[in-house]
């Protein structure tokens, strides 16, 4: 990650004049201009009156005066709600749409933040007729396309044949996709009737995470085709193009821009967004942005939730365990996420902590070495509060919101920033207040000041836990260990002979 190691004034000109987010305040919804009736009392219905600074920004660059004309990029804490600011001008600006095509797609890096986001999606794209549909691999993929498009009454197989002669009509059920970049693959590659060339918008959530994982080289394929479209635009009408099996061709927008002196010039608006946007020319070049907008809070590059306080907690690395077990008593009934380094050592630690017979704490464990069934189950019942500590490792907890989350642990002292600022966004979402405990030994704590100094909002308190707590858990800490051997011993594989 040698992002890390950059100097923080970026190297692109655009990226060093920023608009500043946190000089919106929030609007309630009577006020933002040119608002849907229905998209507001869908909001409403969310429980939503105000927009937040985020929501006001991009709006105001997008369906106001800012018209789409640029591409947005957008960095902005933690919770301080992304999905929305992008969720809502996609759907004003499809509200009016006669036909039904794909018009926007929207990629995040996991499966079960895509559900999370369609849901958002679904709240307020349903009451504005619009359909919006998962790309994510949860079904199979024939059920998924079932889903994604509609067949042609005669035509019974679903893959695409490159030697069909005759084009049938193929129809999009979806306006708005969201998908995970390996099966929006798949749907690319091998999907009959599949198609980005009406795509009118482009959203890469978490666009750091994404960039960096190049899956199949989803980006360069999906901004490949859309060029092309681009490109078969102006040729003549009746010119051959293998995607063109569905309905109308779409024009994309076809706006003055900014800086092309009354040039109209066809494009996809794309809005890439991140709490932790990266600054590397390298990567951002990827996304062959048009023109782009930084939207950003504050003036580092990382920032902390307004509410969120931070904590060390020192402890003897001989017995880590038990501060563990005696901060999350001394948390009470409130929900709490354990981070740690690895999806070993979330498998560990989970088993071990439920082998302390009187700790009386639902323990789980969410990680990438479970099955995605699994995994969504143990989300929702944490949703849902059926159990109160989770213990999971970083990769699959990239913008999920889990509401009532008021703690969350590091287990082991994050190595980045970045990842302490994505781990400890888990709480204090929305302006709700939360708190971030790290455990470190002695010998961590100068690096772990020196990481928190990246970040705005960094400060940290010292968490105390006595002495005497901790060696009043001793005992059951060995009948715990002795237990934890045993469970070790039956599941490790036998040597084969
Ligand atoms: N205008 C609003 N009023 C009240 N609540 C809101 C508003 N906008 C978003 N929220 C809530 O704020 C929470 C955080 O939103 P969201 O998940 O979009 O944050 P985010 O910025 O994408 O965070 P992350 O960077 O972690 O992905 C959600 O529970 C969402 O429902």
């Amino acid at each position: 990650m040698g992002e890390e190691k950059q100097h923080s004034i970026p190297a692109l000109p655009w990226m060093r004049d920023p608009v500043d987010i946190t000089l919106s305040q929030q609007l309630p919804l009577d006020s933002v201009p040119s608002l849907h009736p229905k998209l507001k009392s869908a909001l409403e219905d969310l429980g939503i009156s105000n927009l937040f600074p985020v929501q006001v920004a991009v709006w105001h660059e997008t369906v106001g005066p800012g018209n789409f004309e640029r591409d947005i990029c957008v960095n902005s804490p933690t919770g301080s709600g992304k999905t929305l600011a992008y969720a809502l001008p996609l759907v004003q600006m499809l509200s009016d749409r006669i036909t039904r095509c794909l018009r926007a797609l929207v990629v995040v890096p996991t499966r079960d933040l895509a559900l999370q986001v369609k849901q958002v999606f679904d709240a307020i794209a349903s009451p504005l007729g619009l359909r919006v549909g998962l790309a994510v691999g949860q079904s199979s993929l024939a059920d998924e396309i079932f889903e994604l498009v509609e067949m042609p009454a005669h035509d019974i197989s679903t893959y695409y044949d490159p030697h069909h002669v005759s084009l049938p009509r193929f129809q999009s059920k979806v306006d708005i996709l969201v998908a995970t970049p390996g099966r929006l693959m798949d749907h690319i590659n091998t999907t009959k009737g599949f198609t980005l060339e009406h795509l009118y918008y482009l959203v890469v959530d978490e666009t750091d995470r994404l960039l960096r994982e190049a899956y199949q080289s989803w980006l360069p394929t999906v901004l490949e085709l859309i060029q092309s479209n681009d490109d078969v635009f102006f040729q003549p009408a009746d010119s051959f193009f293998p995607c063109s099996v569905g309905a109308l061709r779409t024009r994309r927008r076809c706006g003055v821009e900014r800086g092309f002196k009354d040039k109209p010039y066809p494009r996809l608006a794309k809005m890439v967004l991140s709490a932790t946007l990266t600054q590397d020319p390298g990567r951002i070049i990827q996304l062959n942005l048009h023109h782009p907008l930084l939207l950003k809070a504050g003036q580092m590059r990382y920032r902390l939730p307004e509410n969120l306080e931070s904590f060390k907690l020192i402890c003897d690395k001989n017995v880590k365990p038990l501060y563990l077990i005696a901060l999350l008593k001394s948390l009470g009934e409130e929900k709490c996420l354990v981070f740690t380094k690895s999806v070993d050592s979330t498998h560990r630690l989970c088993q071990l902590l439920n082998c302390f017979e009187d700790l009386q704490i639902d323990i789980k464990e969410y990680s990438s070495l479970q099955h995605q069934r699994v995994r969504s189950k143990t989300l929702n019942e944490f949703r849902k509060g059926v159990f109160q500590v989770l213990v999971s490792s970083d990769a699959l907890t990239r913008g999920m919101d889990v509401e009532g989350v008021r703690n969350v642990i590091n287990y082991d002292v994050p190595k980045y920033i970045k990842t302490y600022v994505h781990r400890a966004g888990r709480t204090a979402r929305a302006g709700q207040t939360g708190r971030c405990f790290t455990l470190m030994s002695e010998d961590e704590v100068r690096r772990f000041k020196k990481l928190m100094r990246k970040a705005e909002g960094g400060s940290c308190l010292d968490h105390n836990i006595s002495s005497s707590l901790i060696e009043a858990l001793y005992t059951s800490y060995q009948s715990a260990l002795t237990k934890y051997k045993v469970i070790i011993s039956k599941t490790q594989k036998k040597p084969k002979k």
